[in-house]
């Protein structure tokens, strides 16, 4: 079950004859963890599908299918990365859970590591890595690379590369206004494991080369909900609740959130409009599961409109945060300095 080539594992699924496009089985979304709260399906569409187009222009998530984005990386084995991925070093992350909460290595000075419950990250070598993952066994902490696509790949990884279909994805850029293409991020993980949910400030085309994941997502509006760590953080942006052991004492405002909910399989893109949370599941029976992202900065804000978007609210928040937190320059300080600010004034 080793990160199979998708294409060749479609075909061996005795697809009907080729003449009609392979019929797709509707994974049940059940699969995965049980939850405590209502979902709803993301759409899931035709990538010129002109629906699609409306979704992504309104900020909301939508599956994209037949897209080809990275078609040209479906042959991206562990054998074949250990070949072509270059010499250089990846950001390979460990876990004594399933989660992988991301955090900030630059803010780490402030905090010291007691936060770093049970994680760390170690650079390494693409074949020390591959070593790893293929002698994985239960007891072992778990392991999932994630790291940036830089120059410093193999030739074959470039051609591969710039085989992505960027005059798709290079138009949504343009007809959405975005800003610049900050990184494409690979991700090669162990089936179960799960990026908590969390929100990032940048537009994301996401796209799956092997295995399955499961994506949850809540809109900015949910910001109230999911309690995120304070901006000094090193999880900063990542939310302090635990989907699957929800404490409602500690996070009350929890317990009201709906998800948006698809499966993605090889050749999916998801679009994760920015600021929107979204938790990852790399699904069991799956195999080992292989992403890149595609992250946009945010094209220029342009007339400001009211009532402002909650994703604007979100942005204001931060930025307030932080002019607090440094001006105060005492984390114990902001608590009782936002209450004199509000409460009994504004409230
Ligand atoms: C990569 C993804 C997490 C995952 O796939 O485990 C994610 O959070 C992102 O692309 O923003
Ligand atoms: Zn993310």
């Amino acid at each position: 079950n080793e990160n199979p080539t998708p294409m060749s594992a479609k075909s061996e699924r005795n697809e009907p004859a080729a003449s009609q496009p392979p019929k797709r089985i509707e994974p049940a979304l059940t699969a995965g963890r049980k939850r405590f709260f209502p979902t709803e399906a993301i759409p899931r569409l035709h990538y010129n599908d002109p629906k699609a187009n409306e979704l992504i222009s309104q900020e909301r998530p939508v599956v994209l299918t037949e897209s080809n984005l990275v078609t040209t990386a479906m042959g991206w084995s562990l054998d074949f990365l250990k070949i072509n991925l270059g010499e250089g070093y990846f950001s390979v992350y460990f876990s004594d859970t399933d989660k992988f909460r991301y955090f900030d290595e630059k803010k780490r000075k402030d905090f010291g590591d007691d936060f770093l419950v049970g994680l760390e990250r170690k650079d390494m070598k693409f074949p020390e890595f591959v070593e790893l993952i293929r002698n994985w066994k239960e007891g072992d902490k778990r392991i999932y690379l994630q790291q940036a696509l830089t120059d410093g790949v193999g030739k074959r990884i470039v051609i591969d590369f710039l085989g992505f279909n960027w005059n798709w994805i290079n138009d949504q850029q343009k007809r959405n206004n975005w800003g610049q293409l900050t990184s494409n991020l690979l991700f090669i993980g162990q089936e179960g494991n799960i990026t908590p949910v969390h929100y990032d400030e940048q537009q994301n085309f996401f796209a799956q080369i092997s295995g399955k994941k499961k994506c949850t997502l809540f809109p900015p509006e949910n910001f109230d909900s999911f309690y995120p760590y304070p901006v000094h953080h090193p999880h900063d942006r990542q939310s302090q609740v635990d989907l699957d052991n929800p404490d409602f004492e500690k996070f009350p405002k929890l317990s009201s959130i709906k998800g948006h909910e698809a499966i993605v399989e090889p050749g999916d893109v998801l679009y994760i409009p920015m600021y929107w949370w979204h938790e990852i599941e790399s699904l069991a029976d799956s195999g080992i599961a292989t992403s890149i992202n595609f992250w946009y900065k945010a094209g220029p804000t342009g007339k400001i409109e009211y009532p402002l978007k909650a994703h604007q609210k979100v942005a204001m928040m931060r930025n307030i945060e932080k002019m607090i937190t440094e001006a105060l320059n005492n984390y114990e300080e902001v608590t009782p300095f936002m209450q004199s600010m509000v409460l009994g004034r504004y409230s």
